[in-house]
């Protein structure tokens, strides 16, 4: 039976323990041995003596320090042998019953190198327990950790996951009871973080020699035979700061917290991954030159890149147990912080002995299945073969079909000499006009498909001459007989697409007049561009987008139509050379997009003032070739989103009830989806720290009277949105924020204005 929380506010031992040591447990790079063994009145308290813990063969032992939260004090004893963790157990001082609980559960350690977390549960006194562990284990392999966990609530003081070991997944997490859906299933802090990146700043050893050495640092990364992305060209790996900080932070550690690293996951030292060679390589450099590391072994430090890099959650954590999660491109949990409170929360309901999952990704997650598996080879050194990346079906690749999809307007005869324009739909049909190659004429929008191929009405002046045009004559033996050249769409044309998006940045009508080198968030042609999404945006929230026509991608019959059955095998190279470019430009940090714009990024030429624009038009391209359905439109979607969030930032513009309005539909379009396909990983940190910065700015959105008057719909449909966006908000508790926001205006850029 557990205290109440009163009881606890009043309990000797809490205080004590509380006062002495504070809330958080300081970060382990800068702890000294002598405080990680905690004061002396600590141990007085705990009845711990140096000798009583102190390992005989190496230290690993940590001394004790409490932790409050939710009412209990956690203690973590870490059992280790020489092949790493052997047991967690953990103590919950404020229970009653410990002994009969301590002795069972110990009783269940049995396997060497098994991981097991065992409820220690214990009210008299911690030199009990600290007893019943050192008897069952020997006092050299026990290493009394703290401050690691808190239970999810007072009475339950085990989380309800535990760590096995998998055929080719290593350590796993599986679910001990069914678990529902919105459920905290584990909440710790780190026991490691790396050093800030400050602390790299002003070294003497960071001279030119230094950098010339680090930037010569790379190794060609290769997909493994046989793998889904064997065809990726290879691409270099090169080594960054993260990893330099990786290195000294393990360096640093005390020698208990090494040897628990080890028993994390990492890759061979001697596998032919980049990572691996690049780890190699930094090693050797920094064994070299820096102070830390001179006397250290170079296989350790190689070691500490891996092990670090392996398990690292955002912020540069690694936590005992989170850290054992495994990814999945469709995870059962999210990882989710709040200032100083880490945990793993689910986003579906779980089955009892299910694996627990999260994602390595961010908004990566979007991507078709090759290059997620590719990204995760990049970076975590594994080859995902979850749910679904195995699916054949990816349904961000999903299409609107270009038979049922709107046509362009505008067309031009390709074909030499001519082409008929006939009365009925049919080779058959009675012909009404000779279109010489290179005239142009409308469509109304109506086609029809026969066994011959697409056919389209044409519009003329003399209405007798009204009638039907073959698009495409190659069932005919001919090729393309015409061509849409609608401003809209000749640019996603097949074979125009990048000769347009060099076309468009260079030529772009008006470039000349706004010479501002910031004249990319010119406030009105930014409002123009959003005007043409919001349009589509109204016209997609009253449509019912499952009953438009869309293709269902999957790899075994590329695109089939749900409407007309149609498989469409046509796009597949712009839908490939869009995927390309939509990556780098979707994903570009703000200083690489001016790299970019210097340098062009693979014959993409950006300068910094079209960016913004030119990724728009890449969404907005993607968004009518592919439909509203597809990845590209979906991270074009959260582009625009943060550029929005930008511009309101930094510039003197101020949201109106109509703008902000189309930014959250914007975002929850992109909820929506990616929730019916159980993706939206709520709360997951790409969607939900958009949603929370959003709905604060809406409460602040004043509601203009005389626009009001104006336009009711205007006002109903903000406070509609405002609504359902505040509710996600709110339904999320804890909120998470772990990535730092998308500015697209630097701060500095604005202070000089
Ligand atoms: C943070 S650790 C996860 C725990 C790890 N399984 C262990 O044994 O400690 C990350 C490593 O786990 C493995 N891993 C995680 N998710 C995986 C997956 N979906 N498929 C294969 N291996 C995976 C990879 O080796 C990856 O580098």
């Amino acid at each position: 039976m557990s205290m109440e929380n009163n009881d606890l506010e009043r309990c000797p031992w809490t205080k004590a323990l509380w006062r002495g040591h504070g809330h958080r447990c300081p970060s382990p790079t800068r702890r000294r041995e002598s405080s990680l063994l905690g004061t002396k009145r600590q141990r007085r308290f705990w009845g711990i003596s140096r000798r009583m813990l102190w390992a005989r063969s190496g230290a690993k032992i940590r001394t004790a320090t409490g932790k409050r939260q939710q009412g209990h004090l956690i203690l973590v004893f870490l059992v280790l042998n020489s092949n790493g963790l052997l047991c967690q157990v953990w103590t919950d001082l404020v229970s009653e019953g410990w002994a009969e609980h301590c002795l069972e559960a110990l009783e269940k350690v049995q396997l060497q190198g098994e991981e097991v977390v065992l409820p220690l549960v214990t009210g008299d006194g911690l030199h009990s327990a600290v007893r019943c562990v050192v008897r069952k284990f020997g006092r050299c392999s026990c290493f009394l950790f703290s401050c690691g966990h808190t239970p999810p609530s007072p009475t339950v003081c085990t989380w309800p996951l535990e760590i096995r070991s998998m055929e080719g997944l290593g350590k796993c997490a599986f679910a001990l009871r069914d678990l529902p859906a919105g459920e905290m299933i584990l909440e710790e802090e780190p026991f490691y973080t790396r050093m800030p990146r400050a602390q790299l700043q002003k070294r003497p050893e960071w001279d030119q020699a230094w950098l010339a050495a680090f930037n010569g640092i790379r190794a060609a990364l290769k997909a493994p035979e046989g793998s889904p992305f064997s065809e990726m060209p290879e691409k270099p790996l090169l080594a960054s700061t993260a990893l330099v900080l990786d290195l000294i932070s393990f360096v640093l550690l005390p020698e208990s917290l090494k040897g628990a690293l080890y028993g994390f996951s990492s890759p061979a030292l001697d596998s032919d991954h980049a990572l691996v060679e690049v780890a190699r390589q930094l090693a050797e450099l920094c064994k070299e030159r820096l102070p830390e590391c001179k006397d250290a072994d170079l296989g350790m430090l190689q070691f500490a890149i891996l092990v670090t890099e392996m398990n690292i959650f955002p912020g540069g954590r690694i936590f005992w147990t989170m850290s054992r999660i495994n990814h999945s491109c469709a995870p059962n949990c999210v990882f989710s912080a709040a200032p100083n409170r880490w945990g793993l929360r689910s986003v579906r309901p779980i089955s009892a002995g299910e694996e627990i999952t999260i994602s390595y990704l961010g908004e990566e997650l979007l991507l078709p299945t090759v290059q997620r598996q590719w990204l995760l080879w990049r970076s975590k050194c594994f080859i995902c073969g979850c749910r679904r990346c195995a699916s054949p079906e990816d349904p961000l690749r999903d299409r609107a079909c270009s038979s049922c999809m709107p046509l362009p307007k505008r067309w031009r005869v390709v074909h030499q000499p001519a082409v008929w324009r006939r009365k009925e739909p049919s080779t058959a049909g009675r012909a009404v006009a000779l279109l010489k190659e290179g005239t142009e004429f409308d469509t109304n929008g109506v086609s029809q498909r026969t066994k011959e191929g697409l056919w389209i009405f044409a519009e003329d002046s003399d209405l007798k001459k009204n009638g039907w045009v073959l698009v495409d004559g190659s069932t005919l033996g001919l090729g393309q007989l015409i061509e849409p050249i609608d401003e809209e769409f000749a640019n996603i044309w097949p074979g125009r697409l990048k000769h347009r998006l060099k076309r468009t940045v260079f030529n772009r009508p008006g470039d000349a007049a706004r010479e501002h080198y910031l004249n990319w968030y010119d406030l009105d042609a930014q409002k123009l561009t959003a005007w043409h999404w919001r349009k589509e945006e109204d016209e997609f929230e009253e449509s019912d987008s499952a009953g438009s026509s869309y293709a269902r991608f999957s790899r075994e019959r590329n695109w089939t139509c749900e409407s007309c059955g149609e498989e469409i095998e046509a796009f597949v190279k712009e839908e490939q050379l869009l995927g390309e470019v939509a990556q780098r430009v979707f994903a570009m940090a703000l200083h690489d997009q001016r790299r970019a714009s210097a340098a062009g990024v693979k014959g993409l030429v950006l300068p910094d003032e079209n960016f913004v624009l030119t990724a728009l038009r890449l969404a907005d391209d993607a968004g009518r070739l592919f439909g509203r359905r597809h990845w590209i439109w979906q991270m074009g979607l959260l582009f625009a989103v943060d550029l929005d969030l930008s511009l309101n930032r930094f510039t003197y513009r101020k949201w109106d009830a109509e703008w902000i309005s189309g930014t959250a539909s914007m975002l929850l379009e992109v909820w929506d989806w990616l929730a019916s396909l159980e993706l939206s990983q709520a709360p997951s940190y790409f969607l939900h720290s958009r949603a929370s910065r959003l709905s604060k700015e809406m409460e602040n959105v004043v509601l203009v009277r005389s626009d009001v008057e104006k336009q009711p719909a205007v006002e109903e449909r903000f406070l509609r949105l405002r609504s359902k966006l505040q509710r996600r908000v709110d339904g999320l508790s804890p909120p998470v924020s772990i990535l730092p926001d998308r500015e697209f205006i630097p701060e500095t850029l604005f202070i000089a204005h």
